[in-house]
């Protein structure tokens, strides 16, 4: 068990930093749903041109206090005052186009195009007849701009992208307008690949140079600290700290928070292993037997996975490990792949490909779990919420088993999918990368909860737009242009190795040029 160390919080400073004149300055915003008390008394300024980070565990109500800020929603009590005009509400006190938002549940419409999603939420007038031209100007101006070398094809439907792309796609919407004078961003960076994410820090320090505000929330404590001039820190709806970044350190945020300081042996409470959480679990394959192969086109290694194994798919963002998931995934019955007839599988999108809108975490959860779970053909409502309830617990799913899934937090929401694959007797877990927007407790108890899974004979195959994750495969293969170009193995196992793998441009032009004269072999 990890031991907490109890830190005292550095005393909450108030007001701009350096003497800068607030830019936003909300004060005691209390906001209820319900008998849910999802805000109860926030306060937090932010300076002109300041970059303020944003944390707090799942469920601390970072993204209700945005939606507050941006005037979609009104606070049940509280004031926030905008460029210091003794205004109600930000609704009320901010211009169109004063406050633009990146969302972290990515608020792009999968059927329109990149350029007709940016054209949406454009705050400045388009031209009635040229409007699609136009707005295709802007988004491409900010895009070469912000993210040079992004490759995206302005007449491409979004559903198409990569979650990757679509990220970069929702940044560069909310800098579609004349400068906004409070940028937030919801969790910028979870699935940006390293190039777009370094690009993005380096143009919202050049906004804040400029005397643009941004609000970044993100889990991702290292970049919170490197890129933010102070921080604040959300604990179950309320400001617990505010400090300057150069005065507080990772652990110091993790305990404001109210998470354990990381130790050597993450926690996972009763971790509920097959066979024990579920009834009627199936039969295992015994450690180190194959469970899945894959052979891909061109020069590509083969894939295999074995029982007991965490595999890792890593390289850069989009370039062939969705393709491989989705294959392991639909695609059993193909001469190219084999897999177990019962695996599991937990999507990137929860929004389009996981989440059951309409019912509760507990069906949502117990879903992919029925088979086990039913006798006589029937699944009972008491086996169903002892499952939801033993999950809801190890992974402290914040909301409870018979909430409407729609009512939690993004993070808490994607646990619920998390729970869903391992809740299953699959002896083939299929993670893509699935842990975007969960805080950073929770994280280290999922990679201690994946290790007993495989441990128990579970074989995983993981992939991971965190390059660091890594660490905690076994196994794993680097992607590279649609192939596996190298497999890495125990010690070899390192981001470094896997940045220089995903890059070596040698490597590829002796492939294309070995390609070339198998082609000219075949032909002869
Ligand atoms: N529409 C709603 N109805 C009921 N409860 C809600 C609603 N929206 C948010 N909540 C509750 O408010 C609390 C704060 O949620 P919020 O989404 O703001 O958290 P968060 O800090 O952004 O979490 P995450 O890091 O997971 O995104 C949660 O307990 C959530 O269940």
């Amino acid at each position: 068990m990890t031991q907490v160390t109890t830190l005292a919080p550095p005393p909450a400073s108030s007001g701009a930093p350096h003497g800068a004149p607030s830019r936003i300055r909300v004060r005691g915003i209390v906001k209820e749903y319900g008998v849910t008390r999802a805000l109860r008394g926030v306060d937090l300024d932010v300076a002109a041109g300041e970059i303020h980070g944003l944390v707090g565990h799942n469920g601390a109500g970072k993204s209700t206090l945005m939606r507050i800020l941006t005037g979609i929603e009104q606070p049940t009590s509280g004031t926030v005052e905008f460029d210091g005009d003794g205004a109600a509400t930000a609704a009320t006190s901010a211009r169109p186009g004063d406050v633009r938002m990146a969302y972290q549940e990515l608020s792009l419409a999968p059927d329109l195009t990149v350029a007709e999603n940016a054209s949406l939420s454009d705050a400045r007038r388009l031209r009635p007849l040229r409007w699609r031209a136009q707005a295709e100007r802007r988004i491409a101006e900010v895009l070469d701009t912000v993210f040079p070398g992004h490759g995206i094809e302005l007449s491409r439907y979004v559903g198409e992208l990569s979650m990757a792309e679509r990220q970069v796609v929702e940044i560069s919407r909310a800098l579609c307008s004349d400068e906004p004078r409070l940028l937030i961003l919801d969790e910028p960076t979870e699935s940006l690949g390293v190039d777009a994410m370094r690009q993005m820090y380096a143009h919202l320090h050049v906004l804040a140079a400029r005397g643009v505000s941004i609000l970044l929330i993100s889990h991702r404590m290292n970049e919170v600290l490197e890129h933010s001039d102070r921080i604040s820190v959300l604990k179950d709806g309320a400001t617990v700290l505010t400090a300057d970044a150069g005065d507080v350190t990772e652990d110091d945020l993790l305990v404001a928070m109210g998470g354990d300081v990381r130790g050597d042996s993450p926690r996972v409470h009763d971790v509920p292993v097959v066979g024990d959480a579920v009834a009627g679990s199936g039969e295992r394959p015994a450690a180190g037997e194959t469970v899945a192969t894959a052979s891909l086109a061109g020069a590509s290694l083969p894939f295999e996975a074995k029982a007991g194994e965490i595999v890792g798919l890593a390289g850069l963002a989009g370039q062939g490990q969705d393709e491989l998931l989705d294959r392991l995934w639909f695609n059993g019955l193909s001469r190219r792949i084999t897999v177990p007839r019962r695996r599991a599988y937990v999507p990137g999108d929860r929004q389009t490909s996981g989440v059951f809108a309409l019912w509760t975490v507990a069906d949502n959860l117990a879903v992919a779990a029925a088979r086990q779970l039913a006798r006589a053909g029937f699944v009972s409502l008491k086996a169903r919420r002892t499952l939801a309830d033993r999950w809801v617990g190890t992974l402290s799913i914040k909301g409870g088993a018979s909430a409407p899934i729609t009512s939690l937090s993004g993070g808490n929401q994607q646990k619920v999918l998390i729970a869903r694959a391992f809740a299953t007797d699959a002896p083939l877990v299929l993670l893509n990368d699935p842990f975007r927007g969960v805080d950073v407790a929770t994280k280290d108890e999922l990679y201690t909860l994946m290790k007993a899974e495989a441990a128990q004979g579970r074989c995983i195959v993981w992939y991971s737009t965190e390059n660091k994750e890594v660490a905690h495969c076994d196994r794993v293969y680097v992607f590279r242009a649609g192939r596996i170009v190298s497999e890495l193995v125990g010690d070899e196992i390192s981001e470094e190795r896997v940045i220089a793998e995903s890059f070596d441009e040698h490597q590829d032009a002796r492939d294309a040029r070995d390609a070339t004269t198998k082609d000219a072999g075949a032909a002869a």
